[in-house]
């Protein structure tokens, strides 16, 4: 790997929040929570890489260290080269952020004033401003919304708008923090294959927060799993779904009521009325399952639901105490 190569940068990075606690009616005692302990990873330039892990597992502070909202305990952080908090209006000019849960667009103003005020902030030169709007635009299909205050947009519509708002500038590194949370199929579609396109097109490094691992399997050639602070898995996502021996569910709508369905490779979960629920391994493909099924029933309905994240890494760890219970060779 040539150095330069090299965009995210951290290296042994902890971080602590101190809180003040009650403890009895006038004490106060400190409780320190540890976010990060003891982080490690690079990214390099172009990868689009998930960044998964159960609730309170330190997501959101590395994101938040990375572009400079939090300083770090200890450790190392550099982003093209720079260090985030030292050099954060520098950085801020190559890198965007969307934040799932919360807006950066005016509220009350229309969309297009939004975008107005990121081209003076970023200094965005007029012909980049008005090819990166039109490009957003025309992929986010944005168009009847520029003129629409912000609290009027739907969700999906306000995420689809924070999104362009976070590319107008033409950043080098995208972080997206659960840019798919609450929004309908339809919209996560549309989220998913504009940063798809963004990535191949503009080779725009993507480090990306979700809950979802349809969001990874679409987009993600690299995952890493985080709990309690530390990088717990590096890999594709196949390779975790092998570690974690994890199941994908094909849920299956019939005309009729059948026996469970007996099918190599699957097992049923669940069976109600004509619908029935088959597990089968999350590393193999559904398409000849699904091929199978056509074949020997009249199919209403199918969908393939995807392992719950939290459930994938529980998994992974009873799988290496399984692993490391067994007897060492020779
Ligand atoms: N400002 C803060 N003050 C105190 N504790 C904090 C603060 N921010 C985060 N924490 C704690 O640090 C830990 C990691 O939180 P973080 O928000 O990074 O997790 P996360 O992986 O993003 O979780 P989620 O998926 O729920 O968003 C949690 O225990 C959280 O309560």
């Amino acid at each position: 790997m040539l150095v330069n190569d090299v965009l995210i940068e951290v290296e042994g990075v902890t971080k602590s929040f101190t809180l003040r606690r009650r403890a009895g009616r006038f004490r106060r005692t400190k409780v320190r929570v540890d976010a990060v302990t003891g982080l490690d990873f690079q990214v390099r330039r172009g990868e689009m890489v998930g960044y998964i892990g159960p609730n309170g597992a330190g997501k959101s502070t590395t994101i938040k260290m990375l572009t400079g909202i939090l300083l770090p305990s200890s450790g190392r952080l550099r982003v093209a080269g720079a260090d985030p908090m030292r050099e954060r209006v520098r950085l801020a000019q190559r890198m965007g952020v969307v934040f799932g849960q919360r807006t950066t667009l005016w509220w009350d103003l229309p969309l297009r004033d939004s975008y107005e005020l990121a081209r003076r902030i970023y200094r965005i030169p007029d012909a980049d401003y008005r090819r990166n709007l039109d490009r957003c635009v025309e992929l986010l299909e944005l168009g009847d919304l520029l003129d629409v205050p912000v609290r009027q947009l739907s969700l999906g519509q306000r995420m689809r708008g924070d999104i362009a708002a976070a590319l107008l500038h033409q950043p080098e590194v995208l972080y997206l923090d659960e840019p798919t949370i609450g929004l309908d199929v339809v919209s996560k579609r549309r989220v998913r294959e504009f940063l798809a396109q963004v990535n191949a097109e503009q080779g725009t490094t993507v480090l990306l927060t979700t809950h979802d691992l349809t969001d990874i399997e679409q987009l993600c050639s690299r995952v890493m799993v985080i709990d309690h602070g530390r990088v717990v898995y590096d890999g594709d996502l196949d390779g975790l779904h092998d570690q974690g021996r994890s199941e994908r569910t094909l849920v299956v709508d019939l005309d009729r009521e059948v026996p469970p369905i007996e099918l190599p490779g699957t097992r049923v979960l669940r069976v109600e009325g004509a619908r029935q629920w088959l597990a089968f391994p999350a590393a193999a493909s559904a398409a000849p399952l699904v091929a199978d099924l056509a074949g020997r029933y009249e199919l209403r309905d199918l969908s393939v639901r995807e392992p719950e994240i939290e459930d994938v890494i529980a998994r992974m760890y009873a799988g290496e105490e399984e692993g490391a219970a067994e007897p060492v060779a020779g």
